[in-house]
C-alpha cells in the first residue's frame, strides 16, 4: 500500500482519482513545520504540495520511502530539486493547469491598476463618494512589455490584443516567426523597458530572472508607466520598486508574488497607495485548482505503480514518439547493464553505450538512465533509479560515454554496455530485442552467446576441456539445481570460455563455491536479474 500525505490546501475532487485508488492511503496534514514534516515524512511513499511548503534538503533526507513530490501548479522554486534529483526523488508539476488562471488574474490586475478599482473601492466602502481622485487610463492604444512569453505571457498577451494593445514580447525562445504569428513585436528587455506602458512579468524566478527589472531598468522607464508581477517575488526588485514609484517613474504597480511569502507586516507595499496587492492568487480558481490537482494525482499514481509518466522536472522531458520507440528497450537497457556490473568485480572507471540499427537515429539519453540504473544498482541498491543515475554515476567520478553506430551485426537493433575496469580490462554485454521472440543477451565479453535474460542465471568463466559440461551439470543436479537452457561461448579449441545456465531458482552459495573447486573453473557467479 502506498501513502501519499498532501501538505498544502489541493482541491478534494483533484485528488478524487488517488483517494479511490485501492493501493494508495492519501492523509491531508496541511500548515506542518519543516520540524513536524520531518518526523512524518518517513512513513510516505508520495509528497503533494503547492507554494506553501518549502520541501527542503532535510525533508527529502527524511523521507526514506519518498519517490515523489508532486506539485500542483507550476512554479518548482519552493522544492529543492538538485536535492531530490541527488536522493532519486522524482518532482513532477502541472503545467498547464494554472495558465488561464493566473493569465486572467494578471489581466485583471492591470484593468484594477489602469482605473484604480482597489483604491476606489476602498474609499467608496467608507463612505466617501470621490470621483476625483480617481482618473484612470485607457488600456486601447497602449503599449505592454511583456517579459516572458511561455504558456501565461503568450495568453496575456492574445488578451492584450483584443483589446487594442500594441504588445512588445521578450523571451530567450520567442522567434520573430512566432512573434509575428501572434500579432506582436519580438523586443528586447531595454527596448520594452524604454517603450512600454504596462509591464508585466511571466518568467520563473531564476538567477537570471531575479532582478531582470531593477534600478537600471526604472530609471530609463516611461514617466507614469505601470507594471504588474503575477509570477515570482523577486523578479522585480521590490526596494527598487519602491523608490521608482516615490520617484513617480512608476505610477502604479501590482503584486500578487512577494520575495518572503507572507510578506512581513511593515512590507513597504502594504502602505503605499500607489501599491496594489494580491496574496498569491494566480492559481486560485475553482477550475485551476481541479485541473492542476487531476493532473499531479494521476502522474503520481503512475510513478507509484512504475508506470510511464510525463512532466517530471528534474528529468529532461522526452517527446512522445521518442519515448515510444525507446520505452520498449527500457528493462533490456536495464539488464544488460546489471550483467554487465555482476561479470566483474573490479571497480568502474567508464561506462561505454553503444546504440545501433533503430536506436542510432533517436536522442537515447533516457534509455542511459535505464542502463546507467542497471550498472549502479549492483553497489547501490534501490537508492539508484532513473533520476539519480547519470548522478551517482558522475558523482563518483564515473566517466559516460555514449556512441552511435551502423554496425548492428546482422541485429536490427543492437545495445552494447562496457564498463571499462581499473584493472584495464573491460567487461561487455550486448542485448537486442527481437522481433516476436523479446529480449536477447547476445555478447558477454568476447563470446557471442544467445541468451534469454530471465530467472536466475550462472555465470562460470572456464577453460574449454572435454567434459566440463557433464561436470557442471551433475555438480548441479547433485545440489537439487534444475539447468532450464545453457550457453557455451568459446573462441578456440581448449581455450578460454564461458557458461551461461539458466537455473529454475536462486543457486546456494555453497554451491557456486564448489563450482570454483571444478580444475576447470575460474569463477561462478550468480548473476541476478530484474523482477521484470
Ligand atoms: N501567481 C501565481 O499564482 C502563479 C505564478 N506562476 C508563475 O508564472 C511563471 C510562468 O508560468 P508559465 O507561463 O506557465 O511558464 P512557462 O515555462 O510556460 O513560461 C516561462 C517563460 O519564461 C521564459 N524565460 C526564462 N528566462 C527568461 C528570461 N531571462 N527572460 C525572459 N523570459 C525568460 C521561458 O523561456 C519561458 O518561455 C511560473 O514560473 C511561475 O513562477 C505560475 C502559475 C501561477
Ligand atoms: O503554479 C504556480 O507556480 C503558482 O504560483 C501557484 O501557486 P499556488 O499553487 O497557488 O500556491
Amino acid at each position: 500500500m502506498f501513502k501519499v500525505l498532501v501538505s498544502d490546501p489541493i482541491s478534494d475532487l483533484g485528488i478524487q482519482k488517488l483517494v479511490d485508488a485501492d493501493d494508495v492511503v492519501v492523509e491531508k496534514k496541511i500548515g506542518l513545520s519543516e520540524e513536524e514534516l520531518i518526523q512524518i515524512i518517513p512513513e510516505y511513499d508520495g509528497l503533494l504540495v503547492r507554494s506553501q511548503t518549502t520541501v527542503t534538503d532535510k525533508i527529502l533526507a527524511a523521507g526514506e520511502r519518498l519517490k515523489v513530490v508532486g506539485r500542483a501548479g507550476v512554479g518548482v522554486d519552493n522544492i529543492n530539486l538538485e536535492a531530490a534529483t541527488q536522493r532519486g526523488i522524482i518532482v513532477i508539476n502541472a503545467p498547464d493547469g494554472n495558465t488561464i488562471t493566473t493569465c486572467e488574474h494578471a489581466f485583471a490586475m492591470m484593468m484594477a491598476l489602469a482605473r484604480h478599482i482597489p483604491q476606489a473601492y476602498a474609499k467608496t466602502v467608507s463612505g466617501v463618494w470621490d470621483r476625483k481622485s480617481f482618473l484612470g487610463v485607457e488600456l486601447h492604444h497602449k503599449t505592454l512589455g511583456v517579459l516572458g512569453m511561455g504558456r501565461i505571457g503568450s495568453e496575456v498577451a492574445k488578451r492584450a490584443k483584443a483589446f487594442g494593445m500594441e504588445v512588445l514580447g521578450f523571451d530567450p525562445f520567442l522567434t520573430e516567426e512566432r512573434a509575428e504569428k501572434m500579432g506582436i513585436t519580438l523586443a528586447s528587455v531595454d527596448d520594452i523597458v524604454r517603450n512600454a506602458d504596462f509591464i508585466t512579468v511571466h518568467t520563473p524566478l531564476t538567477p537570471e530572472t531575479r532582478g531582470i527589472i531593477s534600478t537600471d531598468q526604472f530609471a530609463v522607464m516611461k514617466k507614469g508607466m505601470r507594471i504588474i508581477n503575477c509570477a515570482r517575488g523577486g523578479v522585480i526588485d521590490e526596494n527598487a520598486l519602491v523608490e521608482a514609484v516615490n520617484q513617480g517613474i512608476v505610477a502604479g504597480a501590482a503584486f500578487d508574488v512577494f520575495e518572503h511569502e507572507p510578506p512581513q507586516p511593515d512590507h513597504p507595499f502594504l502602505n503605499n497607495p500607489k501599491i496594489i496587492v494580491t496574496p498569491h492568487l494566480g492559481a486560485s480558481t475553482v477550475e485551476a485548482q481541479e485541473n492542476v490537482a487531476i493532473d499531479v494525482s494521476e502522474q503520481v499514481l503512475h510513478i507509484l505503480r512504475d508506470e510511464p509518466f510525463k512532466n517530471a522536472v528534474n528529468i529532461p522531458p522526452v517527446a512522445p514518439s521518442v519515448m515510444s520507440k525507446l520505452q520498449p528497450y527500457f528493462v533490456l537497457g536495464e539488464k544488460l547493464g546489471t550483467v554487465a556490473a555482476q561479470i566483474t568485480n573490479a571497480a568502474i572507471q567508464e561506462i561505454v553505450v553503444n546504440y545501433a540499427g533503430d536506436l542510432s537515429e533517436v536522442d537515447t539519453q533516457p534509455l542511459t538512465r535505464h542502463i546507467l540504473k542497471g550498472v549502479l544498482s549492483r553497489h547501490f541498491g534501490s537508492d539508484v533509479n532513473i533520476v539519480n543515475s547519470m548522478h551517482l554515476a558522475k558523482a563518483r567520478q564515473v566517466n559516460i560515454v555514449v556512441s552511435k553506430s551502423a554496425t548492428t551485426k546482422g541485429f536490427t537493433n543492437l545495445i552494447s554496455v562496457a564498463l571499462k575496469l581499473e584493472n584495464g580490462e573491460e567487461s561487455i554485454v550486448g542485448g537486442t530485442l527481437l522481433a516476436g521472440y523479446g529480449e536477447r543477451i547476445v555478447q558477454i565479453n568476447k563470446f557471442t552467446v544467445d541468451l534469454e535474460p530471465t530467472g536466475h542465471l550462472i555465470y562460470i568463466s572456464h577453460h574449454d576441456k572435454p567434459g566440463i559440461i557433464g561436470k557442471v551439470g551433475t555438480l548441479l543436479g547433485n545440489n537439487d539445481v534444475n539447468i532450464a537452457a545453457m550457453q557455451v561461448g568459446r573462441k578456440t579449441v581448449g581455450g578460454e570460455a564461458i557458461m551461461v545456465l539458466s537455473v529454475d531458482k536462486e543457486v546456494p552459495k555453497k554451491v557456486l563455491e564448489e563450482l570454483v573447486q571444478l580444475p576447470e573453473v575460474n569463477t561462478a557467479q550468480e548473476i541476478a536479474l530484474l523482477s521484470k
